[in-house]
């Protein structure tokens, strides 16, 4: 793989050696099936786990500290010398201490080991030996003896050493683990599996970019020679991980485009058209442009792959009917999946009516259905008798055939991966694929995650619209707080308050929320009606709760935040979130998009105080800005990439060291670097053997 134009037998090679290398971490000597176990727990299973367990930190303990030196010092220390003498005392009952003095010429110092006897028996008198460990003047200055709380200890005379005398590496760690095990365990997977170690970054790329051969870099960054090396090791690693990822990134895109043909759909008919003028607006400028690149999409002969992001309330569900009916209209079948069923739902009843009116035929599957109906829909479905069929993950189901599956939504909210997303697609005949976020996420990100998807980005709210207005206010503004809902409710608004998000219990938050919504409609708001809506309320009342709301026989909807997404009824001006401290700022966000939909001036009240910094900074980012950028930089500021993409469920890869914040530069650089090669010479990869690398480096499954 590191050569343009890979030789059969160097493939073959490189391929044996992965072999070798995704073999379990248990043939490692040293380790064996026990070990092995705990290893597991820390994601290491097999070989190559283990050569890419990064240390989280280094100990410099290169510098050898004369033991007269001592004295003056604090903080980890290494020191050299000859065991003189060695003792156990018991200062009381079940309490044992193990004291290894050691001479360097300089003066005496102390080892010492609490309750672990064992030690005693690791040293002779006229052993040479080196302690890495925290100075401890305390007896000093009482007997002017020196010592070393429990350190490290290593024989002067071994040839390699890898706990003192050098940059010493500190690994995250499980229970059952000792720093001093996995550093000799990952010792010995270096001197015994190094060498099986493609370099997968290829030469003249290593060579532009002044980058070290992998062997050195794994030796480097597990045990560094210096400083320099240590930073040389990283460089080179965090390039050789985003220079995987794009590869994997860009081959699939390639594979994805190439030689399939897709359905291509005629220009603009009149279902499109006739649907354009039903509606009681103009699109946007930015709608009419997003239409216009999708438009184009559809029309040729080769799949669309596109993200649609729009910030809340931007306007995406029109952009979304409007790729289904040019589908439709070129007879093909089209499915619109959503993260959750309310969202589906919601999406059903406004896409119902407006494809009823243009005689398109839609149909609702969800998890819940019962089994006659989902019978009966997967029949028509499959004989084609059903143009459009919205869904939850239902949909990717096996059961689930189409016909002439050709156009496929995914209302995706950062729910999916890349895998569920896949699953849809192979449905269909390659299918036009159109998967739409309301994230407005950075462009690097964006790149990272979605690199396989063209872009296009709603960059305007529909005309009309007010900021809604953002407070935070403490438990005791209660009372204030619902007299002004009051006013707005008798102005004919709508409000929803959210409640509490109450972690690992679905039970106690739905409880939570019916007391709320008890309270409110006996104690303060007995003149309004009021409704409860949570992820249990079954699905035939859920209906009809939101079609009232929708119709205004609501006033006041009381819910769990089963309506963070989706949900459109322009009318509601007011949201108010309970005990606001506790949700993400995304999520917060979503919620809050809730409301300035329509033309009334709407309201998010946060209710609730912070109770750390970081929940301060997410309340502080919500009164201070409308903006979802804004927002969703700040909220991947906060929480980093991992949590914010919630990595494994959305198939973002793991990086073994680079960081998508901190080096998004060598990202960009690397992508444009990448695409370069492969837009020259396009065989460049074998794509087989890059999936089994992308496989092993990155777990997730986004290739
Ligand atoms: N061009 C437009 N002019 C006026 N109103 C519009 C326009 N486009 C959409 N709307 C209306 O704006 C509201 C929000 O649109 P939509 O539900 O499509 O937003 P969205 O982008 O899906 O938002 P979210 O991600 O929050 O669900 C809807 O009531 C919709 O009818």
């Amino acid at each position: 793989m590191n050569q343009p134009v890979p030789k059969t037998k160097e493939q073959l090679d490189i391929k044996k050696n992965l072999e070798v290398l995704a073999g379990s971490v248990q043939y490692v000597k040293g380790i064996g099936p026990k070990r092995a176990q705990i290893l597991k727990r820390l994601g290491v299973e097999n070989i190559m786990d283990l050569l890419y367990y990064i240390p989280r930190e280094y100990s410099d303990r290169s510098e050898i500290i004369p033991i007269a030196e001592l004295k003056n010092l604090e903080g980890e220390v290494t020191i050299k010398g000859e065991v003189v003498a060695i003792q156990e005392l018991r200062p009381k009952r079940g309490m044992k201490i193990i004291k290894v003095a050691i001479h360097d010429g300089t003066g005496l110092a102390f080892g010492v080991w609490f309750n672990q006897p064992y030690i005693k028996n690791q040293f002779k008198n006229g052993d040479k030996v080196i302690f890495s460990g925290k100075v401890n003047l305390k007896n000093y200055y009482r007997y002017r003896k020196i010592e070393l709380n429990n350190p490290v200890y290593e024989n002067l005379k071994s040839e390699e050493h890898v706990h003192t005398k050098r940059i010493v590496p500190i690994y995250p760690l499980t229970e059952g683990l000792t720093q001093k095990k996995i550093r000799e365990m990952i010792k010995k997977a270096i001197d015994g599996y190094l060498h099986y170690m493609p370099d997968l970054i290829p030469d003249f790329f290593r060579e532009k970019f002044g980058l070290m051969p992998i062997d050195l870099a794994l030796k480097s960054i597990h045990f560094p020679e210096n400083r320099s090396l240590l930073e040389e090791a990283k460089r080179r690693l965090i390039f050789e991980d985003f220079f995987l990822l794009q590869m994997g990134i860009l081959v699939k895109r390639k594979i994805i485009q190439s030689d399939k043909r897709g359905y291509a759909c005629k220009e603009d008919q009149k279902l499109v058209k006739d649907f354009l003028n039903s509606l009681p607006f103009t699109l946007t400028n930015a709608q009419k442009r997003v239409w216009e690149e999708i438009s184009k999409d559809l029309q040729r002969d080769k799949p669309m792959y596109r993200l649609l992001q729009g910030d809340v309330g931007s306007g995406k569900t029109v952009i979304a009917a409007l790729t289904l009916i040019k589908g439709i209209e070129n007879g093909l079948q089209g499915a619109l999946m959503a993260p959750t069923e309310i969202l589906a739902e919601q999406h059903y009843l406004s896409l119902k009516e407006w494809f009823d009116v243009l005689k398109i035929r839609i149909e609702l599957l969800t998890g819940s259905m019962k089994k006659k109906s989902k019978e009966r829909i997967l029949k028509e479905l499959k004989d084609g008798k059903i143009d459009l069929l919205i869904g939850t993950h239902a949909l990717i189901q096996e059961e689930v055939q189409f016909h002439k599956l050709g156009v496929v939504v995914i209302d995706e909210q950062h729910r999916f991966g890349v895998h569920q997303r896949d699953l849809l697609r192979k449905k269909g005949l390659h299918p036009h694929v159109l998967v739409m976020t309301a994230t407005p996420i950075p462009r690097s990100l964006a790149l990272t995650i979605y690199g396989d998807l063209d872009l296009s980005v709603i960059d305007e709210l529909p005309p009309g619209r007010k900021p809604v207005i953002t407070l935070q206010r403490g438990p005791e503004a209660r009372d204030k707080i619902y007299s002004f809902v009051k006013e707005q409710l008798n102005q004919g608004r709508q409000a929803y308050v959210v409640c509490p998000l109450i972690e690992d219990s679905d039970v106690i938050e739905v409880e939570s929320a019916i007391r709320m919504a008890e309270y409110l409609s006996n104690e303060v708001f007995y003149d309004y009606r009021v409704a409860l809506l949570t992820g249990q309320t079954p699905r035939d009342e859920r209906d009809k709760i939101m079609r009232d709301f929708r119709d205004g026989k609501v006033d006041i909807l009381v819910a769990t935040t089963v309506i963070e997404v989706g949900v459109d009824v322009p009318n509601a001006s007011i949201m108010i979130i309970e005990d606001a401290q506790r949700f993400g700022l995304a999520q917060l966000h979503q919620l809050r998009g809730r409301v300035g939909r329509g033309h009334a001036q709407s309201y998010c009240i946060l209710i609730g105080e912070a109770t750390t910094p970081e929940g301060e900074r997410r309340l502080k980012a919500m009164v201070e800005t409308n903006d979802g950028f804004k927002i969703a930089e700040e909220d991947l500021a906060i929480r980093g990439p991992g949590e914010f993409f919630g990595t494994r469920q959305h198939g973002l890869p793991e990086f073994k060291i680079a960081n998508l914040i901190r080096d998004w530069q060598v990202l960009e650089q690397v992508r444009r670097e990448v695409k370069d090669l492969l837009d020259k010479s396009p065989d460049f990869i074998n794509s087989d053997l890059l999936k089994v690398v992308l496989k092993m480096r990155f777990k997730g499954s986004f290739v």
